[in-house]
């Protein structure tokens, strides 16, 4: 079971490398490895387990971050308007993105950082990805909304960036251009 334990903190390298594409088909090691990511996201999401074991709550989770530079990435969450996302992906690509920006008014943290960073995070409001899931299927996702920055949260670990690094650094909380809040 994956634990606090085993997240890695910003200070670690890890984070800031790109992760290798997995080659498919995925050995038994990497699909368990993705089913304990996942599992991790609805453990962090039910309240007594979380209290159990600690664990913060989390909507998605990168291969990187549990110490494993590879092209993996786990999501569980129910988006605003109800949809479900529960994936176990391998080498999620985005392969078109909308010109228009979008951002969570609330900004952004993630769980390997352990310390708020204030500002808007400006994202693509609009994406497609394609990826292989955990049952091996080629699947390709047109996303919009929280669910599309939940996923480019995600694939940006992938690429060794964090959340942090799309803030303004002068203004945290410009406005970003032609951008509007997704919640
Ligand atoms: O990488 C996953 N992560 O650190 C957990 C938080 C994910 C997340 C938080 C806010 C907006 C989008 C995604
Ligand atoms: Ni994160």
């Amino acid at each position: 079971m994956i634990t606090m334990d085993d997240i890695v903190r910003e200070e670690n390298p890890i984070l800031y490398q790109v992760a290798k594409e997995v080659t498919l088909p995925a050995s038994q090691e990497d699909i368990d490895t993705l089913q304990d990511m996942l599992m991790y996201l609805k453990n962090s999401q039910d309240e007594e387990i979380a209290t159990k074991y600690g664990l913060r709550p989390g909507v998605g989770l990168a291969a990187p971050q549990i110490g494993l530079s590879k092209r993996m990435i786990a999501v569980h969450f129910d988006d605003f308007d109800e949809k479900s996302y529960s994936y176990g992906l391998f080498n999620p690509k985005i392969i078109s993105h909308s010109v228009e920006k979008a951002y969570l008014s609330t900004g952004e943290g993630c769980l390997s950082v352990d310390r708020e960073v204030p500002g808007y995070v400006p994202r693509y409001a609009r994406i497609t990805v394609k990826a292989t899931d955990i049952d091996e299927n080629e699947i390709k996702l047109r996303l919009r909304g929280f669910a599309a920055i939940v996923f480019q949260h995600e694939i940006d670990h992938l690429n060794g960036v964090m959340f942090f690094d799309h803030i303004d650094k002068d203004d945290p909380f410009k406005i970003p251009e032609d951008a509007k809040p997704v919640d």
